[in-house]
């Protein structure tokens, strides 16, 4: 058996493998097991929901490197699923230990391709070692499915190195999408989102001026003496409006996060796979929190956006499906990063999807958008409101936003008050 295989295999034993399927439910688990056993009737529909009796197979990424992981799966995901799939159905697909953490890889499984082990291109994926290729064949007198994982052997033809039965399973306590959030979607350290921009420098070379800019030291006990207070909100809920106003009213210094020096490089990083975008906005935190030192040393500090808003879309961007497959309250996931400067007071303007709706569309935007892309956007929209709202030490005070600017200000400077004292 090639090398290449058995470093495969040592990565891919004692997995599970869900596929989503659809994003309102549970994806289908399976256990992979070398051993068949035998199954309930019932247990069938799992299999005739994904594999329908048509050839399927399906794509890991499993690059080591982390970097060359996030921007290879989006070069699969973009180049070479659109390639093979016409016709077909594609889904989602995790290969994890369940429940271990940074231990889900993910992929698509293609299902409906009759002939793609007899072209040039299957052997092109099974050869390139940073990807895990697997057909599923059913045995036609046991019923059992079997996952066959490929590679190249010595004499250069593609052979099956391992097989595995597919064993419908229990769902996870974690989802699988939940798994690696820690250092690839949310950063809880200046050094380790430093440490993904610094071995990109070589790619973007943007990465090398930004961490100049943010290689000025890290403020984390404020010297200042007046208040820092964090307006957050999805987009729409009236943050520019409500900062606007505060600013003047309490004479205070408008900051944000990101800061408006990285303008000009957001949207590169804004192109880039989750992990490097995120890492961005994480320094652009640090950088924030440098001008809130400064500024609340002469004047009360609203800031527009800061580390909620970053963990809590990313988190809410990483987790697929259901609102219920976000960590739970309580998790580590939602803790504020070890030696980032906290603010005094963090409110969250929330308003009605309704609302929300009806004010992005006064604004201009989104006014074709088809009713099952609404749809996902409301789920999207109710994992970030509820990230935000998990988010610990400190956790954001809410505050209904739905009544007139004027009215929002009055609530907002009479919390400002009893919180803050000013
Ligand atoms: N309290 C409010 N009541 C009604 N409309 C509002 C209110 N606050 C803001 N708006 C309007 O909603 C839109 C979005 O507000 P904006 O302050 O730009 O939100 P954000 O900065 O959160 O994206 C703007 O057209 C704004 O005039
Ligand atoms: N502190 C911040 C601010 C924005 N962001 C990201 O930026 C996006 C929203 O920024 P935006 O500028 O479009 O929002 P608005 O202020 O226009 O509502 C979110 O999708 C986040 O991914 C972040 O991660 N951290």
């Amino acid at each position: 058996m090639a090398k290449q295989a058995f470093s495969r295999l040592g990565r891919w034993c004692s997995r599970m493998f869900a596929v989503e399927c659809d994003p309102s439910s549970d994806p289908v688990y399976f256990a992979l097991t070398k051993t068949p056993q035998t199954r309930q009737c019932s247990e069938r529909q799992a299999f005739e929901k994904i594999f329908r009796k048509a050839k399927s197979f399906s794509l890991h990424v499993c690059t080591e490197d982390k970097i060359q992981r996030a921007k290879f799966y989006e070069d699969i995901k973009n180049n070479t699923i659109p390639g093979v799939s016409r016709g077909c159905s594609v889904f989602d697909v995790f290969s994890f230990h369940p429940d271990v953490k940074n231990s889900a890889l993910r992929g698509f499984l293609v299902r409906g391709v009759a002939d793609i082990q007899e072209t040039g291109l299957f052997d092109e994926l099974v050869r390139n070692p940073g990807l895990n290729v697997c057909t599923y064949v059913l045995e036609e007198d046991t019923e059992h499915w079997w996952q066959h994982l490929w590679s190249k052997a010595e004499d250069g033809r593609m052979v099956v190195v391992e097989k595995y039965c597919l064993v419908p399973a229990e769902k996870p306590e974690h989802h699988p999408s939940t798994l690696n959030i820690i250092n690839s979607d949310v950063f809880y350290k200046f050094g380790d989102a430093c440490k993904v921009l610094r071995e990109c420098t070589k790619f973007i070379p943007e990465s090398k001026e930004l961490l100049e800019l943010v290689d000025q030291g890290l403020p984390l006990k404020r010297e200042g003496r007046f208040p820092v207070i964090v307006i957050e909100g999805l987009d729409a809920t009236g943050k520019t409006t409500l900062t606007r106003s505060l600013t003047d009213t309490l004479n205070a210094t408008l900051l944000q996060s990101p800061p408006q020096c990285l303008s000009p490089w957001r949207p590169r990083f804004d192109s880039e796979p989750a992990l490097l975008r995120r890492a961005f906005y994480a320094l652009g935190n640090y950088i924030t929190a440098g001008q809130i030192d400064r500024a609340s040393a002469h004047a009360p500090v609203i800031v527009d956006r800061y580390w909620h808003s970053t963990a809590a879309y990313g988190i809410a961007t990483a987790v697929s499906g259901r609102v219920d497959n976000l960590p739970g309250p309580g998790s580590e996931v939602y803790r504020w990063p070890v030696d980032l400067l906290q603010p005094d007071l963090v409110l969250l303007l929330t308003v009605s999807p309704e609302e929300r709706i009806r004010r992005l569309r006064f604004r201009g935007a989104e006014k074709t958008r088809e009713e099952a892309e609404l749809e996902a956007n409301d789920r999207f929209r109710s994992k970030v409101e509820q990230a935000y709202k998990r988010i610990e030490d400190p956790a954001c005070v809410v505050v209904d936003a739905s009544p007139p600017p004027d009215q929002v200000l009055q609530q907002v400077l009479l919390l400002i008050k009893n919180k803050c004292h000013l």
